[in-house]
């Protein structure tokens, strides 16, 4: 997991008319109202397009102003960062369209099963609402949370998470249409199921090793079982954990990828959750964004254009706090770590020439 740049500013006013307003999600949400009806919104001049190098990508149709709210999108899967598990403080609530942060332990509604202590509900609204989704995980988390933070520490325990959440809201979407076929995608954007297929990803990006490491945690954890029913084979999980891995998004409270770096330069915080956006993991990376990024409220990713954007032009977001990575070679280890890509973005390409002892294009890539 490791997507999203982060980053605080003064920035222009944001413009924008997302169906429902931010405010639609204060209240408890079905199951039926989370799939295909939430406040997702698309501004109408962006367009999906494919890059020979990158592959699918984000694009301007026409001009579109600094200020400008791009695309507000509603996480598929969502889990709470928790530092430390002994006091859980910062939870979110765990109803997936909900997502606010909790406050005292004391207010909380808990799972009646126990099943972990990190699961819990802003009210009993939010969890009645949220059952099909919750239950569909509990047994799970019962059995098997404590095992893997314990022997594989907390980032893979995360990480199995978000993919146990993927597979609760393919299985509440699959329920739900036969429930109700009226119940779509509202616009012609994959944000269901089908954009999670359509993610990039592949076993062929990482070391044979951690291959190996990941498929032994499908074996264990995540395959096919009687806490959890699902359909796919362990080389289908595996492919999901490697979409998830590239695609994922950290949440952190501050903005990420204001460029020019404000001066003295503002970090976006400290990541409070992880989450899989099916159509904000279309945005490129480029270390010269010309959109900034930032949660709301409810775990919703918002992209507002941080300068003007003309027609044509691919819009990007950072995939990192600029102001932790500052020149090339820095920028480029990283992404090569964390994301397993070379990043071919303009800045790069016009740095890259000034740098010639760790010229980066001369040097193989490294198993991480
Ligand atoms: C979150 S996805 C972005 C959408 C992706 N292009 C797709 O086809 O779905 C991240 C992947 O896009 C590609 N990518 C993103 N930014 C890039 C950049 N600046 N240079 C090269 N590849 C990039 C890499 O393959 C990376 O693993």
């Amino acid at each position: 997991m490791a997507n999203t740049p982060s980053r605080v500013t003064t920035v222009t006013k944001v413009t924008c008319t997302p169906q429902l307003s931010l405010s639609a999600l204060s209240t408890a949400a079905t199951d039926k109202e989370i799939i295909g009806k939430q406040s997702r919104w698309v501004h109408p001049h962006l367009i999906e397009s494919i890059d020979p190098i990158k592959g699918r990508q984000l694009r301007a149709s026409q001009d579109i102003p600094a200020g400008t709210c791009i695309l507000i999108d509603c996480p598929y899967a969502i889990i709470p960062v928790v530092d430390n598990p002994v006091t859980n403080e910062g939870l979110l609530c765990s109803n997936r369209a909900c997502n606010r942060a909790l406050r005292a332990p004391a207010s909380r509604v808990v799972c009646s099963k126990s099943c972990l202590s990190d699961v819990a509900w802003c009210s009993t609204t939010c969890r009645d609402s949220n059952m099909a989704y919750h239950n569909f995980e509990c047994n799970w988390l019962k059995r098997y949370a404590v095992p893997i933070r314990k022997k594989w520490g907390e980032y893979i325990f995360g990480m199995s998470w978000v993919i146990v959440r993927l597979l609760a809201s393919q299985h509440v979407e699959r329920i739900t249409r036969l429930e109700d076929e009226e119940v779509r995608p509202m616009h012609e954007w994959k944000c269901d199921w089908r954009g999670v297929e359509s993610l990039c990803g592949s076993v062929d990006s990482w070391s044979h090793e951690q291959v190996r490491s990941w498929t032994l945690l499908v074996k264990k954890y995540l395959q096919k079982s009687a806490v959890l029913p699902h359909d796919m084979t362990p080389d289908q999980v595996l492919h999901l954990i490697c979409q998830e891995e590239a695609n994922s998004f950290g949440l952190y409270p501050r903005e990420t990828g204001i460029y020019p770096c404000p001066e003295p330069p503002i970090d976006r915080g400290e990541q409070y959750a992880a989450a899989v956006y099916p159509i904000a993991a279309m945005a490129n990376h480029s270390c010269i964004p010309n959109m900034m990024h930032k949660p709301d409220e409810s775990g919703r990713m918002i992209f507002t254009a941080s300068q003007d954007i003309l027609a044509g032009q691919e819009c990007c977001i950072s995939y990192f706090d600029l102001t932790e990575h500052i020149n090339l070679t820095s920028r480029r280890e990283h992404l090569r770590k964390s994301f397993r890509f070379t990043c071919q973005c303009h800045r790069c390409a016009s740095e890259a020439p000034a740098q010639n002892s760790s010229d980066w294009s001369a040097m193989p890539l490294m198993e991480l």
